[in-house]
């Protein structure tokens, strides 16, 4: 944080969507919370938020950040510049980098390049199994201990498939109060895989990744979890039968969290009828009663958040026939926009939903320390200043090219979408302003 740092007022900003007031900004904290226009501006620098939602900093459990091993696709810098575009004050950063993160080497390295960079907050994700393998444990417990305090563990863009393995992990990250994220995918029954299997795969000639592949994992995993006593999450669900297994796992009181994409809220599998890659996703697109499963799981709380799975890839990786092209599409950028439009315009979430499953949940289930404001109640005095303001009226059109990413492979390219991040806080310090990330320069120490 800087020695002197910049005095904001917030003018006329709706913490929550609530009444307008003055939100003041001083050494890092919530200085104060005046009526609409009564703050003291003198000496401050004022951000006309009339009109504005006020969020806590947003959280993603579920970033790829390609760095070590992939800069040519992100970096952490690039990755979390356009985080913080996105309205996001942490990110937790997938292991599947090369080398792998299951050292704690290479998360202490990522957390470092996290803090060197400035805009977000880089919690690292440890691997469960060595490179990924599935075959043996990595050192989740030097993970934990390292200063990048890792407490969540996946082998994502890979499933823990061997049911041994992922009860031993489900235990051993008990001791640090860690959770298991797993990539729900059941290897034998997706082999080939290429899209969502049904009606359109059997239409287009594309091999189906079926929708038990991902729902057996769940609901293998989630008995390990009562069978163990120990914290599962799921990555990126996808069908409405995974919003079933959770829901009865829940109701059964298993210690059970879920995540549902941007992607899987708004997009079908009817777009891979175009060929575009863009749209080629792990787990894949799915059906529309699909996608209206996903948005009454979330709605109803059976979903406890949205994380972005932002994954960004090379033109080489991306442009390509569809058979050859990598899976993953970017997010970090339209996350927000994506979840006003699916959720919040359709009367399905309030605002003061939106702060809890895209910041106060994620960052309980990450056990990351984001200040009171991400427990999901109103922005109060004295908590660390880690805010997003958001013009819900404002409509932007996607553009590729545009975004602060270093990969284009948006799938919402060419898409109007509502909502726009004006402003973004770090503790304090502007990362965003004017709907702008502010020179790297003035946001770093
Ligand atoms: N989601 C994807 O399609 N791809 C992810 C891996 C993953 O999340 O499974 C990636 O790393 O590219
Ligand atoms: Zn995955
Ligand atoms: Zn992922």
């Amino acid at each position: 944080m800087s020695q002197q740092s910049t005095t904001y007022v917030l003018r006329g900003a709706r913490p929550l969507g609530g009444e307008p007031a003055d939100v003041v900004l001083r050494d890092g904290v919530v200085a104060e919370i005046t009526a609409a226009g009564a703050a003291d501006t003198s000496g401050a620098e004022v951000v006309e938020a009339d009109g504005q939602v006020l969020l806590p900093g947003l959280v993603d459990l579920h970033t790829h950040l390609r760095e070590p091993g992939r800069e040519d696709a992100e970096t952490v810098a690039s990755g979390t510049r356009a985080a913080a575009a996105g309205g996001f004050t942490a990110v937790h950063a997938m292991a599947n980098t090369s080398p792998v993160a299951d050292t704690a080497g290479v998360v202490e390295q990522v957390h470092r390049l996290g803090q060197e960079a400035g805009w977000v907050d880089v919690h690292p994700v440890g691997a469960v199994t060595v490179g990924l393998d599935g075959e043996r444990l990595a050192e989740l417990g030097a993970m934990a201990d390292s200063a990048a305090h890792v407490r969540v563990f996946s082998d994502d863009g890979r499933c823990v498939a061997d049911p041994v393995l992922m009860r031993r992990a489900l235990e051993y990250v008990k001791a640090f109060d860690g959770v298991v994220a797993q990539h729900a995918q059941e290897p034998r029954l997706t082999e080939g895989a290429q899209m969502n299997e049904g009606v359109v795969s059997g239409e287009i000639g594309l091999t189906g990744w079926p929708a038990v592949a991902e729902e057996a994992i769940i609901a293998r995993d989630v008995l390990l979890a009562e069978h163990v006593g120990s914290r599962l999450h799921v990555c990126h669900l996808s069908t409405a039968g995974s919003v079933e297994i959770v829901r009865w796992a829940k109701s059964r009181g298993i210690d059970v969290t879920a995540e549902v994409t941007p992607h899987h809220l708004l997009l079908t599998d009817d777009l891979a009828r175009s060929y575009d890659p863009t749209f080629k996703v792990n787990p894949p697109l799915r059906t529309a009663a699909d996608v209206e499963a996903v948005r009454e799981g979330l709605a109803d709380g059976t979903i406890d958040i949205v994380a972005t799975d932002h994954a960004p890839h090379t033109r080489e990786d991306k442009d390509c026939e569809w058979g050859a092209a990598a899976f993953g599409m970017t997010g970090l950028e339209t996350a927000l926009s994506v979840v006003q439009e699916t959720m919040v315009d359709t009367g399905r979430l309030t605002w003061a939903d939106v702060a809890r499953v895209l910041s106060a949940a994620p960052a309980r289930i990450g056990r990351v320390d984001t200040g009171p404001a991400a427990q999901g109640r109103p922005v109060a005095v004295g908590e660390p200043a880690n805010l997003t303001l958001v013009d819900p009226a404002a409509r932007r059109t996607v553009d590729g090219a545009a975004q602060v990413t270093a990969s284009g492979n948006t799938p919402f390219r060419g898409r109007t979408l509502p909502g726009e991040v004006r402003a973004t806080f770090l503790r304090g310090r502007a990362t965003v302003l004017d709907g702008t990330p502010v020179a790297v320069g003035e946001a770093v120490r």
